[in-house]
């Protein structure tokens, strides 16, 4: 590895020291620490620090406060042309200054949520060859299988690792194949693991694995920094899947694995398989699930729908889609205690070829299956589009994860109204314009009645007078906290009554529940306090179907969410302390002591 990305990381350092209590160590000095964004505090060192870590003459004279660093930078932000030109900016804050740029998002995160997350994000993933500079994370390949072990060995040693967030690219939001640009929705993810649930920002790892793109543009663009290659066939790719796996519980044997933005097919084939035996977790079937779960159990608190009586029509069976049904049939079968396959009956799916029918046949995914319909139960009722179908359902619930920006025609949400007196309609597609629908028109078709949810965020809806916030029903809500109990308590696996839990937690936690004018899912300003008690939550469930590998959790609820708070990593600055070279390769190999990582016991 280079210096540049061992600058970032500092695998060689071993154990990094935690942000909970005391000064941490550190072996750098001069402009090895200026340029190592997790210790550097630029204009913020103080004098005493200049001294010790030979500074001197690498700084203005200035000593100033976090604060007023974060003003500046804010300053800077706001100086940036477009949304764009704001995330690139953001990006190079964190290869500075990770505590500045942590802490810059917390004081403006309503604003720059949209703006390092979805859906600017996704430009700049689409633009990641044009507008690279300096490399983060590990960058696997597919035709480098020899590598993989050293590639992720040099990430630290086997205890400083507490989560890795992959992708393969094939699926990056709804904006299709983005090969080896993948990486930076690994980042973005763990960015919001930080900043919504206090992961330790040293203790992550992303990762890309390349193995090609069926992208046309990037394969005849000279500028693309991937495998400028088709996607290799299902053999070599599962060869590939299956050593990066063995290579991370190897080198990195604590590592919670977040998938991420996988194609189709191979998102729920990778979670099948590898569910059963490490803890593992797939945003976009998972993630997905659990959000809208939660976002439509206030919604039904608020219609008084029973759910042994709901209908709900999902727009697009695809990753999200079907994994967002499946959590919905699991709850019925919970709620009216029905079989499984009996409260799938309660659910339509449709997909770009009409409304899923048995006579599909070999066209259906096995995530698709249990929601096919009879034919016989079709024949004289059109299937193909989503009008005619919405008229026959009458469903209660329209969940849009098409990718197909205004499906959700102002003839199919009156349709919809028509039928039920409060419709529940989620267009969650994302980035922003691949919604199904704007929240201001449904609100219009519906005369206000809509309960609405999204995937990305919108500005609040004005109606009679009123002012109703739309909720954001995006995985970020949830993932985070799920992420960080099975960090805490490091669970084996990530059972199905954990993410039962989880929804559970969340669901409890809907704004709109106590005012009606408010969102169905909590606002990113609140999710470190929802994030506390999705872990709770968590790490409660692991205990009790003895998953959990931690000794000693406290068991009150006060108890158990200070706990959790007490871990969770916030951006300010840390004395700092000068280690040899000697002292240092023994913290390396975690003889030191006064490192360990409270998050690394066991
Ligand atoms: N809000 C969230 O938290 C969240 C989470 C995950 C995914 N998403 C969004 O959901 C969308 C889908 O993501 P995915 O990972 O499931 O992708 P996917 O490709 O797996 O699924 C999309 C599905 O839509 C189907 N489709 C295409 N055209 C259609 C049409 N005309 N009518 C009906 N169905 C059609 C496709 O055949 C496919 O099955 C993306 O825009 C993604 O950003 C949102
Ligand atoms: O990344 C997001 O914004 C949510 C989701 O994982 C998606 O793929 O759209
Ligand atoms: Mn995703």
């Amino acid at each position: 590895m280079g210096t540049e990305s061992s600058d970032q990381k500092h695998p060689q350092f071993g154990h990094l020291p935690l942000a909970t209590s005391g000064p941490q160590e550190c072996a750098l000095t001069g402009n090895a620490l200026l340029r190592n964004p997790y210790f550097n505090k630029g204009s913020a060192f103080t004098a005493e620090e200049r001294e010790t870590f030979k500074l001197h003459g690498l700084l203005p004279s200035n000593v100033q406060t976090l604060e007023e660093q974060v003003e500046r930078a804010y300053k800077q932000y706001c100086s940036r042309q477009d949304d764009l030109a704001k995330n690139t900016f953001m990006t190079s804050m964190k290869e500075q200054n990770e505590v500045l740029y942590y802490r810059l998002i917390q004081d403006h995160l309503k604003e720059m949520f949209p703006v390092i997350y979805t859906p600017t994000e996704g430009e700049a993933i689409a633009n990641y060859s044009r507008l690279f500079r300096r490399p983060e994370g590990c960058f696997l390949n597919i035709y480098d299988m020899d590598r993989i072990d050293d590639n992720l060995a040099q990430w630290g040693a086997p205890d400083d690792i507490d989560l890795i967030v992959v992708s393969d690219g094939e699926q990056i939001l709804g904006i299709g194949d983005q090969g080896v640009g993948g990486i930076l929705i690994s980042i973005a993810k763990l960015v919001i693991y930080t900043l919504c649930a206090g992961i330790h920002p040293t203790r992550t790892l992303p990762v890309v694995l390349d193995a090609g793109t069926n992208n046309k543009a990037f394969l005849q663009d000279p500028l693309y920094l991937g495998l400028p290659k088709p996607r290799a066939p299902t053999q070599q790719y599962n060869t590939f899947i299956d050593t990066f796996i063995r290579s991370a519980r190897t080198h990195h044997p604590n590592a919670y694995i977040h998938f991420e933005d996988f194609g189709l097919a191979n998102a729920r084939t990778i979670l099948d398989k590898y569910t059963p035996h490490i803890a593992c977790f797939n945003d976009d079937i998972q993630g997905t699930g659990c959000v809208t779960l939660a976002a439509l159990t206030a919604a039904l608190h608020i219609t008084r729908t029973p759910w042994a009586h709901l209908r709900v029509l999902v727009y697009g069976a695809g990753t999200a889609g079907t994994g967002i049904a499946d959590q919905i049939r699991d709850a019925i079968a919970v709620e009216t205690g029905r079989e499984a396959s009996d409260a799938a009956a309660q659910i339509w799916c449709v997909d770009k070829h009409g409304l899923l029918l048995r006579s599909d046949g070999e066209r259906l995914t096995s995530a698709q299956a249990s929601y096919a319909r009879r034919d016989e139960d079709w024949t004289h009722t059109p299937h193909t589009d989503l009008l005619s179908i919405v008229h026959a359902v009458k469903p209660h619930v329209l969940i849009g994860t098409s990718t197909q920006p205004g499906a959700f025609t102002e003839a199919v949400i009156r349709g919809m109204t028509s039928h039920v007196p409060r419709p529940v309609i989620f267009p969650l597609s994302n980035p922003t314009r691949l919604h199904e629908a704007q929240p201001s028109d449904i609100f219009k078709w519906t005369g206000g009645k809509a309960l609405i949810a999204t995937g990305s965020p919108f500005p609040p809806v004005e109606h009679d007078g009123e002012t109703y916030e739309v909720a954001e029903c995006n995985n970020s809500v949830c993932f985070p906290g799920i992420g960080l109990g099975a960090v805490l308590c490091r669970t084996r696996l990530l059972s199905p009554a954990l993410l039962v839990a989880a929804t559970r937690a969340l669901a409890a936690q809907a704004p709109a529940l106590r005012d009606p004018r408010r969102g169905l899912v909590p606002d990113v300003t609140e999710v470190r306090e929802v994030s506390v008690r999705v872990a709770a939550a968590v790490i409660r469930e692991a205990g009790r179907e003895g998953l959990s590998r931690v000794g000693g959790i406290p068991e009150g609820e006060a108890e158990l969410e200070g706990w959790i708070r007490e871990q969770m990593w916030e951006a300010r600055y840390r004395g700092l302390e000068l280690v040899g070279r000697e002292r240092a390769s023994r913290v390396a190999r975690g003889e030191a002591g006064a490192t360990g990582s409270r998050l690394a016991r066991e």
